[in-house]
């Protein structure tokens, strides 16, 4: 057990999530949940999943964690993080799960106590779902979790880290915040872009009523709505925090968008079955590494 007392600032999804699988697998003594919400507060503290629950007041328990995770919304990690700095304990470790890197990166940079590790964290798994009520246990087992911890971080703060996440079951890479926030872009934010695009497309088509959208919404359509029914907080934040890297797979995807439209106008089947074969390929190897 590398830290005895967890802090997690957040208890929706993830921080839901991180309480009951740490508990779960015995990766801490303590566990206390902050959160700002008292509906919030009040279903943690039914749910059991916590030693102690305050809410927005954390410093009492801040003082005493050898781990603290922000898992507040990505707008409002920074000023979380700079609220509670002159609470933690000196030598803790204080992470996050923020969806973007870069952006935090940057806005704590040269602000943090000097006695304080900063080890950023995104764990990739999640629902389209959100709240306390909304985690469980299992969310973490076989999904990849990146930390991006700036040049020069205590190396030990980042091999227990390392150590605390592989506990939950999840894989483990370290990676470049920019590195990171492109790699998300590809393969999140835009998939989430065009889920909501699509989705609103198809509910403001004159010749298709709304009632016939959700009558008729076979495999593919319905697949979409799920990530489209994601929380909607959440994802403008991403979404602006993230904007160099979104926007430039944006384009990507209208020039690749546009390639497609040209073969079915002319008729270019080859060009088609090409693309699809290549995506077909692209699935099977998904699958396949979920089996390894
Ligand atoms: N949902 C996902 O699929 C997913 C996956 C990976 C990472 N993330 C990241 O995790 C973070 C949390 O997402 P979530 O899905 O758990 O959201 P959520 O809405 O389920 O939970 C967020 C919780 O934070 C609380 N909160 C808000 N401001 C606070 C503050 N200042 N102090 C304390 N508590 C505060 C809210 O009351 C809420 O209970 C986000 O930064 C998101 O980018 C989400
Ligand atoms: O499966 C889903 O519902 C998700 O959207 C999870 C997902 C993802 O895109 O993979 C969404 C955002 C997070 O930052 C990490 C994971």
């Amino acid at each position: 057990m590398r830290f005895e007392t967890l802090l997690i600032v957040g208890g929706g999804l993830i921080g839901s999530s991180i309480a009951r699988a740490a508990r779960a697998k015995d990766q801490c003594k303590t566990i206390y949940i902050a959160d700002t919400s008292e509906a919030a507060c009040k279903s943690i503290t039914e749910l059991g999943i916590a030693d102690g629950v305050a809410d927005g007041h954390a410093d009492h328990f801040a003082a005493q964690a050898d781990l603290v995770i922000l898992c507040t919304p990505s707008a409002r990690l920074a000023t979380t993080a700079m609220n509670l700095m002159p609470s933690l304990k000196a030598g803790a470790v204080l992470t996050d799960v923020g969806s973007v890197k870069g952006h935090l990166v940057q806005a704590l940079a040269g602000r943090l106590r000097k006695d304080i590790h900063f080890v950023p964290g995104h764990p990739i798994a999640g629902t389209e779902n959100s709240g306390p009520e909304a985690g469980f246990a299992e969310l973490f087992e076989k999904r990849w979790c990146v930390l991006t911890p700036p040049k020069g971080t205590n190396e030990t703060a980042v091999a227990d880290l390392i150590a605390f996440w592989k506990g939950l079951g999840s894989l483990v890479e370290v990676m470049d915040p920019s590195r990171h926030d492109m790699v998300m872009a590809t393969t999140s934010h835009l998939p989430h872009l065009i889920a909501y695009t699509l989705v609103g497309t198809a509910i403001d088509m004159e010749t298709v009523t709304n009632k016939e959208v959700v009558k008729f919404s076979a495999g593919g359509f319905r697949d979409f709505t799920r990530i489209a029914a994601s929380d909607p907080v959440m994802w403008r934040d991403v979404f602006l925090t993230n904007k160099t890297a979104t926007l430039e797979m944006v384009d990507r995807f209208i020039e690749d968008l546009t390639a497609l439209k040209r073969a079915i106008r002319w008729d270019d089947g080859d060009m088609l079955l090409d693309n699809f074969a290549k995506t077909r390929d692209i699935r099977r190897r998904i699958l396949d590494a979920d089996k390894d």
